[in-house]
């Protein structure tokens, strides 16, 4: 090799998981540390990394184009957020006092509110108002050190809708430095014009929308929230299959609120991934370790409903062996947060995930939730340089030290995206 575009040196720890399969059980606990490391990048990916002493040895009579000392910080693989509803129309700030008053979360969405309320605003948005209102809350995420978002649809149960939904977040996927990976969730809810008729808009998904978003390549996953009075097991796994048949992988709103049998169907149909599962049952897990689903886990969405009960992440890392991934679920209703820094604070309390845990399901765990474990997820020669710099110590230093963004700087493919804590001119939207 003749030249690295950079030098990224003085790293005072960096630490990854290593490789780029998920880590279940015991590994989720190993992950690599470096002191005083250095990573050389070249065309956007990882070429060196190590003790920065190797690093320099390694490059002897190497060009280097631009050094970058970053003075003792802490870096990270770029985190990876692979469950939000990134695009919406509105908030949902008046449901507040209902929810505080003890009103059940599938209770406000049966009478016509919660999701149901977002569709209203999501309808009534214009493509462009809600690029701009994704676009925030997107910078918001790379603040927090995230270089990669999951985004589904669900809130426009239109056709036209749902495709203004995932063609804002195609565009956001052009244009800004987070990767987008776009999921078509139609079957979200019943629409109104639906209501009590849920097996007519199944079909409807079926028919009209699925061939739809696969004709214009708008969705890589399909999604669909299995619960009690929103979409049965049997009409999750027609649409499922359905998407499979059209190319599209299945992800699973899965046991969240009552054990329907989600995370079994999640094994049956060979999800990527089953996301919430605070009330799978033992059979579930082992469905889901036996297929190698990778189970989603969103505290801040049982935080943020005041619920006393959390998914069972010790028992899926311990007893089952399975490679826990955590996301922010970024949603107007259920969590209204883009930090996934508060996300992990939240995983070590409610969760009893050691830092170490949570470092693995933030990063590679996260990748392979979204079929990307080779190309994010972990510092390893080859793979894209997306990384994250801390003025933290060491990682435990994140879900410690809580409520406030430890964030640095991002580097998005070898590029500072976000430098000295703020976004840097004119890389918040490339065109
Ligand atoms: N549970 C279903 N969907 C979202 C919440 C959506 C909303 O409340 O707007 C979730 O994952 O939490
Ligand atoms: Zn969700």
């Amino acid at each position: 090799m003749e030249r690295v575009d950079l030098l990224l040196t003085g790293i005072g720890t960096l630490v990854s998981p290593p490789g780029n399969r998920p880590r279940c059980g015991q590994a989720m606990k190993e992950v690599r540390e470096i002191k005083d490391a250095a990573i050389a990048i070249r065309q956007g990916k990882i070429v060196f990394f190590g003790p920065v002493h190797e690093v320099e040895e390694m490059l002897a009579g190497v060009e280097i184009a631009k050094t970058v000392d970053v003075c003792g910080r802490l870096v990270t693989p770029g985190f990876v957020d692979p469950h939000t509803h990134l695009v919406h129309g509105g908030s949902r700030e008046h449901e507040l006092a209902l929810k505080r008053s003890g009103v059940p979360y599938l209770d406000i969405l049966a009478q016509g509110g919660g999701i149901l309320h977002t569709v209203k605003s999501t309808r009534a948005a214009s493509e462009q108002e809600l690029y701009d209102k994704a676009r925030r809350s997107l910078n918001e995420m790379l603040l927090n050190g995230v270089t990669t978002v999951e985004a589904k649809s669900g809130y426009g149960l239109t056709l036209k809708d749902e495709m203004k939904q995932l063609r804002v977040a195609r565009r956001l996927d052009e244009a800004h430095p987070v990767d987008i990976v776009s999921t078509f969730m139609g079957a979200h809810a019943v629409p109104p014009e639906f209501k009590g008729r849920s097996e007519e808009f199944v079909d409807h998904i079926v028919s009209d929308m699925l061939p739809a978003v696969a004709e214009e390549g708008l969705a890589e996953f399909c999604d669909v929230f299995c619960e009690a009075g929103v979409f049965s097991v049997e009409q999750s796994r027609r649409i499922l299959l359905a998407a499979q048949r059209l190319g599209m992988a299945s992800k699973i709103h899965a046991d969240e609120i009552v054990p329907l049998g989600g995370a079994g169907l999640a094994g049956e149909v060979r999800a990527i991934s089953a996301e919430h599962l605070l009330a799978a049952t033992d059979e579930g897990l082992a469905a889901l370790a036996e297929r190698g689903v990778v189970p989603v886990l969103l505290p801040g969405t049982s935080f943020n409903l005041g619920l006393t009960t959390h998914a069972r992440a010790r028992d899926m890392i311990d007893k089952y062996q399975l490679p826990v991934a955590l996301s922010t679920d970024y949603n107007p209703g259920s969590c209204p947060t883009e930090s996934i820094q508060l996300i992990m604070m939240l995983a070590s309390l409610n969760l009893k995930m050691t830092p170490e845990e949570i470092l693995t399901a933030c990063t590679i765990n996260a990748a392979n939730a979204l079929g990307r474990g080779e190309d994010i997820g972990s510092i390893e020669v080859g793979k894209r340089a997306d990384l994250a710099i801390f003025d933290a110590p060491n990682f435990a230093y994140l879900p410690y030290h809580f409520g406030i963004n430890h964030t640095f700087g991002v580097m998005k493919n070898g590029q500072a995206v976000v430098w000295n804590r703020k976004l840097v001119a004119g890389k918040e939207e490339e065109s």
